[in-house]
């Protein structure tokens, strides 16, 4: 750009505060040459003020160019250009170069200034001898410092230094390197001077502190960041894991049958569902012998060519079953069907009945089905004899009771073996009532929407109310749910996770023996007389062997072909 195109604003005294506005408003322009010559300002010159509006903003003036009277302030200064000539920007309008490394120093000298008015030693800017002489002073006072001693960036907080020896009064010695040389050689072991050293190593110290302390903080910070991260990962896996609840158990009533608590079965298991009867409660021993029947499962699951050449198992007296699912008889057919993870023998009554039948060495299972039902049956009946006295329908099972007709026809003996994690889902049984024994823990029943564990009490037996006695009832007595669940993580379910269970690795860790109560098939399971309400919300009548059916299509599912063959038994 050549300096005689160039312009700059003329400054005008009437539009002195608003001076951007007022070039373009007045269209006063001076050239370069003019403006070298402030007598020669020309009020009425003319240009386009872009030209003159860069030249500013590159050399960061453009300040000026907003302030109409600094701007005259400035062009009136006589030793403005010779400032820039002195300073080797003479030509700063012919080379653009020139004009980039003006600019550079006085970016420079900005930082410069703000530094000095942040130590509050402005005054040495005005006066570069000062400075020059403050620059060397500071060098050497430095070395001086180090050479006593004192820790390096000793210097480095000059104006805390200062103040410490304006405090001491010896302010002056900052100013002049050779006193303070002098101070320092004579006076290393001063007091005041020990303090200073002191605090100035204090004052690095601390900074290092600092700066180990924001290390330490930034690292925390990440590893916090890192744990967060963590716990919110675990926090998403776990809430997607079911809490395992606690397990809860119930101590169920012990009767004795044989002496004080006859007459209270029927009211325990309104009150309970489920009751325990003492040992002496049968009229034989009618205990299971588990070694036989675990020897038998071994036979069916290890050595199933044997097991299915029995006689008894190709006639389907003796039934071996794997594929249950009790949850689909209370949850209904839409339910997946998913066996229960168990084994279990049946025998039906009618083949215990049949003198066609060959046992071969297995009469032990038959004797005991036989002993087993008459002890139950002889109990059941003398406790439901006077409640079913007024009956009147042939057909019902309240006058099959009173008059000793009703043979218990659809009963069955069922042995069960649960693996470790073994299940059996929830649901009621189909009969009357249910009599087990066990080898361990395992079953709960619902009560109040809550599972509860029951334990076996030595030599006892378990009782439980089934649908028939409910429906006998009218309600009165709730068939009680129960289910078996051996691993603790299942325990809140209705029905369990899918597992696969080969039986051929069956160990058996827990046994159950069964002996299920219920009508024959022709008997109509009807509430009894005075039971009914006759508001609607009696019971209907139901002959036995439909609902039987109808509850073990829906165990046996699809499977029902296969359950036919092997199983068609039910609880
Ligand atoms: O194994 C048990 O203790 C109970 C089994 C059961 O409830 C059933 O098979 O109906
Ligand atoms: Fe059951």
């Amino acid at each position: 750009m050549n300096a005689g195109e160039t312009c700059v604003p003329s400054a005008d005294d009437s539009r002195q505060d608003t001076a951007q506005e007022s070039w373009y408003n007045s269209h006063s322009w001076v050239t370069w040459k003019e403006w070298e010559d402030k007598s020669t300002w020309k009020d009425d010159w003319q240009e386009p003020p872009n030209h003159t509006w860069e030249v500013f903003a590159d050399l960061g003036l453009e300040h000026l160019l907003y302030d109409a009277k600094e701007l005259r302030r400035v062009l009136s200064c006589g030793e403005s250009k010779d400032l820039l000539e002195a300073a080797g920007f003479g030509d700063v309008f012919d080379h653009p170069s020139k004009k980039q490394e003006l600019k550079l120093q006085l970016d420079l000298l900005k930082r410069v200034q703000e530094l000095f008015r942040k130590h509050d030693v402005r005054a040495m800017i005005q006066e570069p001898d000062m400075l020059i002489g403050l620059a060397e002073r500071c060098q050497d006072l430095q070395k001086s410092f180090e050479e006593c001693g004192y820790p390096q960036g000793f210097l480095r907080h000059y104006s805390q230094l200062r103040e410490a020896f304006r405090q001491l009064g010896l302010e002056d010695l900052l100013d002049n390197v050779q006193a303070m040389k002098h101070f320092l050689a004579n006076h290393t072991k001063q007091e005041e001077l020990v303090y200073l050293r002191a605090a100035a190593s204090r004052v690095d110290e601390v900074e290092d502190q600092l700066k180990q302390r924001d290390e330490e903080v930034a690292r925390v910070r990440q590893e916090n960041q890192a744990l967060r991260e963590r716990l919110a990962a675990f926090e998403d896996v776990s809430q997607s894991i079911p809490p395992t609840p606690q397990q809860r158990w119930i101590q169920l009533p012990i009767l004795e049958l044989d002496g004080k608590d006859r007459g209270k079965v029927l009211e325990s298991l309104r009150c309970w569902g489920a009751v325990h009867l003492a040992p002496g409660w049968d009229k034989a021993n009618v205990r299971p012998n588990w070694l036989n029947w675990h020897t038998l499962m071994m036979e069916a699951t290890r050595q199933r060519k044997k097991f299915l050449a029995r006689e008894c198992v190709q006639n389907k007296q003796l039934r071996f079953s794997l594929s249950e699912d009790l949850s689909r008889t209370m949850i209904g057919e839409a339910k997946s069907h998913q066996p229960d993870r168990r084994v279990s023998f049946g025998i039906s009554d009618s083949a215990v009945q049949s003198p066609l039948v060959n046992w071969e060495d297995l009469q032990w299972a038959v004797d005991g089905f036989r002993n087993l039902k008459a002890s139950l049956c002889e109990v059941v009946e003398r406790e439901l004899r006077d409640l079913c006295a007024q009956d009147g329908d042939r057909e019902t099972l309240a006058v099959k009771i009173v008059q000793g007709w009703e043979n218990w026809g659809k009963s069955n003996l069922r042995h069960c073996v649960y693996p470790e994690n073994g299940t059996c889902s929830a649901h009621t049984d189909y009969g009357l009532v249910t009599l087990q024994y066990s080898t361990g823990p395992g079953l709960q029943i619902l009560r109040d929407d809550t599972w509860l564990s029951l334990d076996s009490p030595r030599g006892c037996a378990l009782l439980m109310a089934g649908d028939s006695l409910e429906r006998l009832t009218n309600g009165m007595v709730k068939a009680v749910q129960h289910r078996v669940c051996m691993a603790d993580e299942e325990r809140s379910s209705t029905s369990f996770p899918e597992m696969k269970f080969d039986c051929r690795s069956l160990e058996g860790a827990r046994q159950s023996h069964i002996l299920f109560l219920a009508p024959s098939a022709d008997t109509l399971v009807a509430p009894l007389q005075c039971q009914l309400r006759h508001d609607g919300t009696d019971l209907a009548a139901v002959r036995y062997g439909d609902w039987h059916r109808a509850k073990v299509n829906l165990a046996f599912g699809p499977c029902i072909a296969h359950a036919q063959r092997y199983s068609a038994s039910g609880p």
